[in-house]
């Protein structure tokens, strides 16, 4: 069969597959992108902007609990969700229609097939066969499923946003981004959330901040059970009932959500047919520049082993595009001081190391300013929540290597901060920067004397 030239084939259709490939054929490069699937991949379809819809949905019933707390007459309402899941379907429409616009204005190839590996350059995609000196692999990850009895009747995040009614009852397995954000937004709702937690809540980030947002949920009515493994699933007329590793019996339960990591889609490439070497996980080694072990086989996104995050696939799709086709050999993605947030109530926000990666690598150098304090908005409504700001600093002039903060409203005031930390701010900088007043991001700003030890 004779093949179908491109410059570049881009397999996945999600953050990094996209990003790639509109880049690519900015540079003037011909393009094919390859997806089964809708277009948006994770991100727009099963992940962040679904998962966003409904934390917003979550924040306004709390805000008419404040609002009542105000004085405000009116009893909070609960969300009509199979109208609310309408409105979020549409807004997800719209995204995907407009990455088909712009694939289409960009004279991009879209193939709605799998694609998998025939040799280091040759693509077979349905009944098509494509061939291209440069081949990205951007296809992303899955959620991770147990094998253990029953674990069937549990769900995942990809079936979680299926949901047509609030459940009244949830068991939710793991302890990581997806657990703490799912069990917030559910809570909120009016749902009674249970989390079994292996180890301790958000693994990897600052121990004191997690252990803070632990005890905001907690406070907030989610029951987290720690070291508690779930070793079984059964159903009983109609509800869920678990096993523990303790001997206890939890449930029951309208849902059982499993949120325990994600492995990365490589099984349906036929990577070993062109030796590309892969880890654990399934994820594709990569060097710094996105090449895999294979020349001129790329990858990008939650294949990898980098942080599984829609603005790391994208930034690492345009780099390599820059690289390849944009006449920038060097460019590369910088993976340090990426920022992130955990959509939790309240909030998580992280940019640079926590406490425990700092001491790890700058020993004595080392030291801290925290402020902790009640928003303004509670404090008036008499729902007392922690807000926790954390900066970690290193040497005589205190710059700043990470920035940790906890509370409402940190989802948005953390970019700013993460511009000043990647330009290399120091504590003084901060000082010399006025305050917004009454704000909850001035405490940023007039962080006190360090932290003695
Ligand atoms: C519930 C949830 C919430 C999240 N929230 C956030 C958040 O708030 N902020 C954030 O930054 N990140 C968030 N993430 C992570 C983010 O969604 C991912 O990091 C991002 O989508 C990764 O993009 P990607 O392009 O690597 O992969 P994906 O978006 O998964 O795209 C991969 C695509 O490849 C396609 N594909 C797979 N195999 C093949 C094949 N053989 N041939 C052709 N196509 C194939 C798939 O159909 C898919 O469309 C969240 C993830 C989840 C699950
Ligand atoms: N706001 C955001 O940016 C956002 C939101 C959601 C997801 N994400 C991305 O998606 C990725 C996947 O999210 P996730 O929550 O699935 O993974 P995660 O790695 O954040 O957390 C996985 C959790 O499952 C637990 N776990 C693993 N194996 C287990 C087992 N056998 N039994 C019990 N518990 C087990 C871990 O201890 C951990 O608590 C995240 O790492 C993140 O990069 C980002």
């Amino acid at each position: 069969m004779t093949a179908e030239t491109f410059d570049l084939i881009v397999i996945g259709g999600g953050s990094g597959g996209l990003a790639a490939a509109i880049r690519a054929s900015k540079h003037g490069a011909k393009v094919a992108l390859l997806e089964p699937n809708e277009l948006g991949g994770t991100c727009v379809n099963v992940g962040c902007v679904p998962k966003k819809a409904m934390w917003y949905a979550a924040q306004m019933a709390e805000a008419q609990y404040i609002a009542v707390d105000y004085g405000f007459h009116d009893k909070p309402g609960s969300l009509d969700w199979p109208r609310f899941i309408e409105r979020r379907d549409e807004y997800i429409q719209r995204i995907r229609g407009k990455y088909a616009q712009t694939l289409d204005t960009g004279h991009i190839t879209l193939v709605r097939e799998v694609g998998r590996f025939l040799a280091p350059d040759r693509i077979q995609a349905g009944p098509r066969v494509l061939t291209a000196p440069h081949i990205v692999i951007a296809t992303g990850s899955s959620p991770r499923r147990l094998d253990k009895p029953g674990f069937e009747l549990g769900i995942t995040s990809d079936e979680f946003f299926d949901l047509r009614a609030c459940p009244r009852r949830a068991a939710i397995v793991g302890g990581g981004y997806i657990a703490v954000e799912l069990a917030g937004v559910l809570r909120a709702l009016g749902c009674d959330v249970d989390m079994y937690v292996r180890g301790r809540l958000m693994g990897g980030f600052d121990e004191e901040m997690a252990f803070v947002l632990g005890e905001e949920m907690q406070k907030h009515g989610i029951d987290i059970h720690y070291g508690c493994q779930i070793e079984a699933a059964h159903e009983k007329d109609g509800v869920l009932l678990l096993d523990c590793d303790s001997g206890s019996r939890p449930g029951p339960y309208d849902v059982l959500i499993f949120a325990v990591g994600r492995d990365s889609n490589t099984a349906s490439l036929d990577a070993e047919r062109i030796g590309l070497r892969t880890g654990e996980h399934g994820h594709v080694e990569i060097d710094d520049y996105q090449n895999t072990n294979v020349p001129g086989v790329y990858a990008v996104g939650d294949v990898t082993p980098r942080m599984q995050l829609t603005p790391v696939a994208v930034a690492a799709g345009r780099k390599l595009a820059d690289r390849l086709f944009g006449g920038k050999p060097d460019a590369r993605l910088d993976y340090e001081n990426i920022p992130s947030v955990v959509f939790s109530h309240p909030p998580l926000g992280t940019v640079g190391m926590s406490e425990q990666q700092a001491r790890e690598r700058y020993g004595a150098a080392v030291h801290l300013y925290k402020q902790s304090f009640t928003p303004m908005q509670l404090a008036l409504a008499h729902r007392p929540m922690t807000t926790l700001f954390k900066l970690i600093c290193v040497g005589d002039d205190s710059r700043i290597v990470g920035m940790q903060m906890l509370g409402p409203g940190v989802d948005e005031i953390l970019q700013g901060f993460a511009v000043a930390i990647k330009m290399g701010a120091t504590k003084a900088d901060l000082d010399a920067t006025l305050a917004i007043h009454p704000t909850v991001s001035e405490e940023m700003v007039l962080m006190g004397d360090r932290v003695p030890g």
